[in-house]
């Protein structure tokens, strides 16, 4: 860019005591010309430079127009595998590929194998991944006091009592087991219909022991964090550690614990080797302390056998549909803060709830609650509950509806 040329230089009267009255009008006359035609040169640099600058704008808006889309644009997530004064050794996740990619001395001193890293098409680094922005704090659900109670949960007594035994005595209660000179049980598996309170159990057993709640969805790790499924689970023990005593939670476990199928896709091997690391992490599991696991899932008859084993998920329980009994003592709970009107028999609806689970139970009191609110009353009635189950029960057509969901 050339350098604009100095301004003009301020015009100078000079008056000599001696000058004749002519001269000096003379003198001023040619002064004031030249101030006038320094003003007009300034004019025009003003002019010039205020159209410069107009431009200069519009160049700004374009770089920064340029700058957002290339910040908001998709960049690819790769693992560091090595530091040299070659360069860096990347290995893109999804599809393994490793490249060795050049950075700059200081960047190179802020990386170290094992970080995550953020790169663009030219497998240039452009991110240094911390965990607020890593997969890890998106995967889990982590909870210090999950606001669920055992009183919370319907017509599974049992499934409590089973659960307190396998996970909360061993959390509370060590040495019983000591005393005995038998090994807890290492993971407790709990098997059963959708939304029948599989979650909400093992949120309930880590608030009554006071331990961190840590969740992880299978479906998850194969769906949405392709090619992190194994360190996401080596992950999770890791925080488990970190935050103990702690309840882990693995919900549809079946999505990386299904039977080994004959096809040797690259999706298949990548849950494999989630399911790998899953049963290491179990098996390196007695020098954990305080951490109990707990894994759920809708279909126990995919599950690989390799994650029963003794020492694994080793103890099961059945969480299934609630029957008419639970399905009162569900209703109940799920009504409890409801302004309900003297005509609602909570009996007879239960009744009427065949295959109800407790999720579905849960839906048809929030509907019925709406059909209230639609009609301007506070009060919840009988008809409100009809109308409710009448609408579930329509939308059960839908072969994906809950209620006609077959266990
Ligand atoms: N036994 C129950 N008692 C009270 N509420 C229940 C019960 N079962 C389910 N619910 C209600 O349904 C919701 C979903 O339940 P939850 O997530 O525990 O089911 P789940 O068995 O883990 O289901 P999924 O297999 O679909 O993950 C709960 O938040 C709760 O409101």
């Amino acid at each position: 860019m050339s350098r604009s040329p100095s301004l003009p230089d301020q015009p100078r009267l000079d008056l000599d005591p001696d000058m004749s009255d002519t001269e000096r009008l003379d003198a001023i006359q040619k002064h004031f010309k030249r101030i006038v035609s320094v003003n007009e040169e300034l004019q025009h640099r003003l002019s010039d430079a205020t159209e410069r600058r107009q431009d200069l704008r519009e160049e700004v808006r374009q770089l920064k127009r340029r700058n957002d889309a290339l910040k908001t644009s998709a960049l690819y997530i790769a693992s560091v595998e090595e530091v040299s004064d070659d360069g860096v050794v990347i290995k893109q996740h999804g599809n393994n590929q490793e490249v060795l990619t050049t950075v700059s001395p200081q960047a190179a001193e802020q990386l170290e194998a094992g970080d995550r890293v953020a790169i663009n098409e030219s497998f240039a680094i452009q991110l240094i991944l911390d965990d607020e922005t890593d997969s890890r704090a998106q995967a889990m659900e982590i909870s210090e006091s999950p606001d669920v109670r055992y009183e919370d949960i319907g017509g599974i007594d049992q499934q409590i009592q089973e659960v307190k035994e396998a996970v909360e005595d061993p959390l509370t209660n060590p040495e019983i087991f000591d005393a005995v000179g038998v090994e807890p049980p290492s993971g407790v598996l709990l098997y059963g219909p959708p939304g029948t309170g599989k979650t909400m159990l093992a949120k309930a057993v880590a608030n009554e022991t006071d331990a961190t709640f840590i969740k992880m969805a299978g479906s998850e790790l194969v769906q949405k964090f392709i090619g992190e499924g194994a360190r996401l689970v080596r992950d999770l023990f890791k925080l488990a550690s970190e935050r103990e005593p702690a309840v882990v939670f693995i919900d549809e476990i079946d999505a990386v614990a299904s039977r080994r199928t004959d096809s040797k896709t690259s999706g298949d091997a990548e849950v494999q080797r989630t399911m790998m690391q899953l049963l290491s992490e179990m098996d390196g599991f007695d020098d954990r302390g305080d951490i109990r696991i707990i894994a759920a899932t809708n279909r126990f008859d995919m599950l690989d056998e390799a994650i029963l084993r003794p020492g694994r998920f080793d103890r099961l329980i059945e969480v299934p549909k609630p029957g008419a009994e639970g399905r009162r003592r569900i209703l109940e709970i799920h009504t409890q803060g409801m302004n309900i009107a003297a005509d609602v028999d909570l009996d007879s609806i239960a009744d009427g709830l065949g295959e109800y689970s407790g999720a579905d139970i849960e839906s048809l009191t929030t509907e019925a609650g709406m059909f209230a609110i639609r009609d301007d009353r506070t009060e919840v009635n009988l008809q409100d509950f009809e109308s409710a189950k009448e609408k579930i029960e329509r939308s059960d057509d839908d072969p994906d509806g809950v209620i006609n969901y077959q266990y």
